[in-house]
């Protein structure tokens, strides 16, 4: 029998929230302790969600629920500035941070990285829970060797709050580890109206498209001589993302620093 693994989740009514919270109820080893939502703080999570079988209670500050319960790992699926906010709370009250909300800078997660190495606590920060996801970030590192004229195109749901996305962000990373600088493009060219060859970042572009409909995808296009190649992952729905998110809250106990994106903790 696994030892059982007490989890906290912020952002539990949202559409990752949501699944989340089936994820943690169905998985024997998890327990879910409590919930943070500012809405229903004082409340109890089957106000929101009536099948649940538990009797988590739901506080509206992260600050409240460490001070009244003792758990494990929080959760955090909230939005960027209250993920950020969540994940150093959580360091410095010795509670094992999962974040899968993005908008982190890279300032933000170096000072992150600092603080869970000196306390000896696990954190893992990933940009993007699906194994599709990362093996597209993998392989676009790996072309990349090869091909040094890239532009990345994400694309997702309109109520997304920051931009780029944090796996175009990851990508960006990957890619620069692997790839020698190239500034690309015509040298003198001109944008005509601002915005329209999308972020430079390290010389490459990166655009972000937001429509309804969308869920999270992106494509990475490779240019070459008389040829292209694309590497294009797509997440239909929030499942997607569940088996990540599971792992996650396995390995962050077994872990005593920070590991931002998954492709670190995968085999
Ligand atoms: N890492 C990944 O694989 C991945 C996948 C999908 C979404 N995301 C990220 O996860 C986050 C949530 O995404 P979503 O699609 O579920 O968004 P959503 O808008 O559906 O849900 C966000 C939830 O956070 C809640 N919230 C806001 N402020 C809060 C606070 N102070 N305390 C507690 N809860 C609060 C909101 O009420 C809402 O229910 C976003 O940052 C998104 O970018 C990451
Ligand atoms: O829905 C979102 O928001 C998502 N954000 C991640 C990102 O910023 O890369 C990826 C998954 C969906």
């Amino acid at each position: 029998m696994e030892k059982v693994i007490r989890v906290v989740l912020a952002g539990p009514r949202g559409k990752m929230g949501t699944e989340a919270l089936q994820l943690i109820e169905r998985t024997e080893h998890f327990e879910l302790v409590s919930a943070v939502d500012y809405k229903y703080g004082g409340g109890t999570v089957q106000q929101f969600y009536p099948g649940y079988q538990g009797e988590a209670a739901v506080y509206e500050t992260l600050e409240e629920c460490i001070e009244n319960e003792k758990f494990d790992v929080l959760v955090d699926l909230t939005t960027p500035e209250i993920g950020k906010k969540h994940a150093f709370l959580s360091l410095k009250n010795g509670i094992r941070p999962v974040i899968g909300t993005t908008g982190f800078t890279n300032d933000e997660l170096a000072e992150l990285k600092e603080l869970a190495s000196q306390n000896g606590l696990g954190c893992i920060i990933a940009p993007n829970f699906a194994i599709g996801a990362i093996l597209m970030m993998k392989f676009s590192a790996m072309a990349a060797k090869y091909f040094k004229d890239i532009e990345i195109i994400e694309l997702h749901h309109d109520q997304k709050l920051d931009a780029p996305s944090g796996t175009a962000l990851k990508t960006v990373q990957m890619i620069e580890e692997a790839r020698e600088y190239k500034r690309q493009g015509h040298p003198s060219e001109v944008e005509t109206e601002k915005g329209a060859r999308g972020a430079e970042m390290n010389g490459m572009r990166v655009h972000s498209v937001r429509l309804p409909g969308l869920v999270a995808h992106q494509q990475v296009l490779f240019g070459g001589d008389g040829q292209l190649l694309t590497v294009r992952h797509d997440s239909m729905n929030r499942a997607s993302f569940m088996s990540g998110v599971k792992v996650s809250i396995e390995e962050v106990m077994k872990l005593s620093e920070l590991i931002y994106g998954l492709e670190n903790i995968m085999d």
